[in-house]
């Protein structure tokens, strides 16, 4: 593969950016990669298992001279950090971000960025419960899609290139507004995560009840759930205070669905409830059968790979 940026800068050095560092590496994408994250902890796991090719003491010295600088951080501190990288930004750069809310971070970090860069926000849509900087690999973003989300005016060059990485590290790639982002990702990401954590507590709540049942002999779905529920504190509730109308939107149709359904169970309504799992269903069958389960062993690999 093509070496896409000579520099490229990593703030953060947890989930995204090692997985990045490494799927970069993968596909010789990037020269130099350096470093940086808050905690003198970090950085040393960094440099011990060879996480960038130099691990900055400071966020302005990660970003002197790079081409490319993402922002990887929980998204309540990108306009701080966006704040203190601001003036070591080489002219001509390109600053993108990984966050998983895309509006509440573009209002905390473009004010900040001087006119001489290009702000192009993405996200790639995979992860897992893990972070830190031990729990990145190189296959995390393969087949995944990442959303690029061009600001109004963007220099189209700029955002090609960053598109171009993110397909070279592995990821299927879409431009999307960051409205629509957020409300989209609403439904398929802060919600269900909502909707883990809270059944999770609920069987925590009932520990006592059941003892360590729940555990034992949790089947699958609530064992997915609690994978889910591991996710990192920190991250989930800044999604949840950063992507709080279209998530309270979300929430509030959730609730109405499930009183009605609590009602039919009330009610006896087996034709109430059988109806309903059928439309569910359907919907699964449909993302199966149009090819876009990314979970399907051959998803994606016909098509990229002929
Ligand atoms: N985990 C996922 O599944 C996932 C998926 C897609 C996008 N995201 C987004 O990616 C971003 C990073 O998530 P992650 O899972 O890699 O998190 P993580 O917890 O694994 O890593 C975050 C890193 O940021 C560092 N950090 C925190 N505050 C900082 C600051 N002020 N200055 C410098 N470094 C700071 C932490 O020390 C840590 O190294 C978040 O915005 C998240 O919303 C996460
Ligand atoms: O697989 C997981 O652990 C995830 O939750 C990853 C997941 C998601 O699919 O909801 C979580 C947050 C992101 O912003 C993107 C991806």
């Amino acid at each position: 593969m093509t070496q896409i940026y000579d520099r490229v800068a990593l703030i953060g050095l947890g989930l995204i950016a090692s997985s990045m560092f490494w799927a970069m590496k993968r596909g010789g994408l990037a020269g130099e990669v350096t470093g940086f994250a808050r905690s003198a902890e970090t950085r040393n796991v960094a440099r011990e298992i060879g996480l960038c090719d130099r691990v900055c003491e400071s966020a302005a010295e990660a970003v002197e001279g790079a081409d490319l600088v993402v922002l990887c951080v929980p998204v309540g501190v990108m306009g701080a950090v966006a704040a203190e990288i601001a003036p070591a930004l080489k002219p001509g750069a390109t600053v993108s971000d990984v966050g998983s809310v895309k509006r509440a971070v573009i209002d905390a970090v473009a004010p900040h960025l001087p006119d001489h860069v290009d702000f192009v926000p993405a996200h790639p849509l995979a992860g897992t419960e893990h972070s830190g900087p031990r729990s990145g690999f190189a296959e995390l973003f393969d087949y995944r899609f990442t959303l690029i989300v061009p600001q109004e005016g963007a220099d189209r060059a700029a955002v090609e290139r960053l598109t171009a990485l993110w397909q070279g590290m592995g990821a299927l790639t879409e431009e999307m507004e960051a409205d629509h982002h957020d409300l989209v990702l609403a439904v398929t990401s802060h919600a269900p995560h909502l909707i883990a954590y809270t059944m999770v507590g609920v069987a925590d709540d009932l520990r006592r009840v059941t003892d360590s049942e729940v555990i034992k002999y949790s089947a699958a779905g609530f064992r997915d759930f609690t994978r889910i529920a591991a996710s990192d504190p920190t991250m989930w509730r800044d999604v949840f205070l950063n992507n709080k109308d279209a998530t309270l939107e979300i929430l509030g149709r959730f609730t109405e669905e499930l009183f009605a359904l609590q009602r039919a169970i009330r009610m006896e309504d087996g034709d109430h409830l059988h109806a309903y799992f059928t439309r569910t269903r359907a919907i699964r069958r449909g993302i199966i059968e149009a090819g876009q389960d990314t979970d399907a062993p051959d998803f994606g690999r016909v098509k990229k790979g002929g």
